[in-house]
């Protein structure tokens, strides 16, 4: 019997379910955590989808992504998850999802992405009015999960002020937050002004 507050399953659960009405959750795509007391974080295992997750669908690992029960698999991207909560002490909730407008964006753009005028950008930290911008990463996808946590932490050190989020390219968007309900309204907020940049080049090559 897992010792995880039922609070912290039923959040990471009912995400799970509002990422997949929007879509943004394919097959077994994304992943859901949620950080616990005492340096655990809740996650979700590997391969379920996440719009169906069980009960058991969510287990505990430590800061460095090791199962407290050896037996189940963590989510496969657990380490970008924990190297979220390792640098952002106040991180108290991640979301990873596969839209398509994260999916195709990333391919479609450099190193990063300019979210510029959108009042939704105010669900941002420091961002009181739309007369903003932020500059999502974009790191290249990589199977060693590792190593692009290594990029990922590189790129936070160049840019300590870098947003909340970035994207993989090809694969899709993380985003966090200090709780689940801001890292899902960070997340449908991102999600909403990528798919606007997608609308817009489809519409002004
Ligand atoms: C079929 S999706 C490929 C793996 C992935 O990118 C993902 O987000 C889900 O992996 P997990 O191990 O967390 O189920
Ligand atoms: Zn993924």
């Amino acid at each position: 019997m897992s010792d995880i507050p039922h609070t912290a399953i039923e959040a990471i659960r009912a995400a799970g379910r509002r990422m997949d009405s929007l879509g943004w959750v394919p097959a077994t795509a994304g992943n859901i955590s949620v950080r616990l007391p005492g340096d655990r974080v809740a996650i979700t295992r590997s391969g379920f989808h996440k719009g169906f997750i069980p009960e058991d669908g969510v287990m505990a690992v430590d800061l460095d992504g090791r199962p407290e029960d050896g037996s189940l698999r963590p989510s496969a991207e657990t380490g970008l998850h924990c190297g979220i909560y390792r640098r952002f002490p106040k991180a108290g909730a991640a979301l990873h999802g596969h839209s398509v407008p994260a999916t195709v964006l990333s391919r479609l753009a450099g190193n990063s992405i300019s979210l510029a005028g959108y009042e939704l950008l105010k669900a941002f930290p420091g961002l009181p009015t739309h007369e903003a911008a932020i500059q999502l990463p974009i790191f290249d996808n990589d199977q060693d999960i590792r190593r692009l946590q290594t990029r990922v932490t590189q790129a936070w050190d160049a840019a300590p002020d870098a947003p909340p989020g970035y994207l993989i390219r090809g694969h899709g968007l993380y985003v966090w937050a200090d709780d689940m309900p801001g890292a899902i309204m960070r997340l449908e907020a991102l999600e909403f002004m990528l798919a606007c940049e997608l609308e817009t080049r489809r519409l002004r090559p």
